[in-house]
């Protein structure tokens, strides 16, 4: 049988807790892994892949997603809306740089208090919004050396050429800016993006190298979702499908809990999405411009992230 919809995701979820070789990682953790998986997800009818099997906090994606387009590096936007899934990163080089004990609470209250510490502390490095928007280009000098030249728009380029040029094959716009990754807190996750457009549709694949089903995942596909939307308004296409591709495809050996807790639970019907009026150019959505309707999903299911 084809599963579709967020059953996709609980199958993957499962035969990876179940079937995936255990790894150590990075951060000390220890994950189940799986290599080489894809979803597909139908957006044609307006619905957008927002998990019901828990809640996802959906006001906290697109606060992201927005603050990825705005070409923002630094967590002091985020944590003025609320949004903390930043914070742990430069709070651990805060702490191990300074030695001091603080919380995130008292981190984050410094964060938004002073300005020239959130400059100092809360910046992540050249990451999603700074290659997204400002990739950095070169231009050659006659002697053959190379002066820096303004930075490349990879979005606003993407928006025109789907516009001038839909039946190109060339609708791709990445993060992975490889000479930069070492000054990034975390080098892109969800790296790549490519866009299609058939019959006045426009359809997306999204591959992410490296992907926390528990906690990343719900985020990724959401936002990849409502990136295909924004997308589609601005170019005057309807939408079609969103491809997810997975490289390494992990569970958290402490995610136990959710794993076993999120099979338990039926999916429900996926929410649409619509907009609340069409903003003039892709950079200038606010929270307010995306209206979810019939999200009624599990409770939220608390898990830690790996830093
Ligand atoms: N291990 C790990 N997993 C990730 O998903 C992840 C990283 N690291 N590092 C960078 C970003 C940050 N992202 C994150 C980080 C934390 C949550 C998280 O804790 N989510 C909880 C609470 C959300 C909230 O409080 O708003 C959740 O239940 O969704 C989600 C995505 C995605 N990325
Ligand atoms: O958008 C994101 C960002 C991060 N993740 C996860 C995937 C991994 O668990 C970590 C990153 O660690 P690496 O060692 O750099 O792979 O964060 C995600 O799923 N989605």
């Amino acid at each position: 049988m084809t599963l579709t919809g967020e059953a996709q995701y609980l199958d993957l979820l499962q035969r990876v807790w179940r079937t995936g070789v255990a790894r150590g990682d990075r951060t000390g953790t220890g994950t189940r892994a799986l290599f080489g998986e894809m979803l597909k997800f139908d957006l044609s009818d307006g619905t957008v892949p927002l998990l019901t099997t828990k809640r996802v906090f959906w006001k906290s994606a697109i606060r992201e997603l927005i603050w990825f387009l705005n070409g923002e590096s630094n967590i002091r936007p985020l944590v003025e809306q609320g949004v903390h899934i930043w914070t742990d990163w430069p709070l651990d080089a805060y702490r191990k740089a300074s030695g001091e004990a603080i919380s995130r609470d008292e981190f984050e209250a410094r964060i938004m208090a002073d300005a020239d510490f959130a400059a100092r502390w809360g910046e992540l490095g050249p990451v999603y919004g700074v290659q997204w928007r400002r990739w950095p280009r070169f231009a050659a000098n006659e002697d053959g050396s190379y002066r820096a030249d303004t930075p490349f728009d990879q979005l606003a380029a993407l928006v025109d050429g789907l516009k001038r040029n839909p039946n190109s094959r060339r609708h791709i716009f990445t993060g992975w800016n490889v000479p930069y990754l070492d000054q990034m807190a975390l080098p892109p996750c969800h790296m790549t993006y490519q866009y299609f457009v058939a019959d006045g549709r426009l359809s997306g694949i999204l591959y992410q190298r490296s992907c926390d089903l528990g906690l990343g995942f719900p985020f990724n596909i959401f936002e990849a979702a409502v990136l295909i939307r924004m997308l589609a308004q601005q170019c005057g296409l309807e939408p079609g499908m969103l491809t997810w591709m997975g490289a390494d495809c992990h569970v958290y050996e402490n995610h136990e809990h959710l794993v076993t807790e999120q099979l338990r639970r039926s999916t429900r019907p996926l929410p649409r999405l619509d907009f609340a009026r069409q903003p003039a150019d892709l950079f200038s959505y606010a929270l307010e411009d995306f209206v979810i309707t019939g999200y009624d999903p599990h409770p939220h299911i608390a898990a830690p992230v790996a830093v």
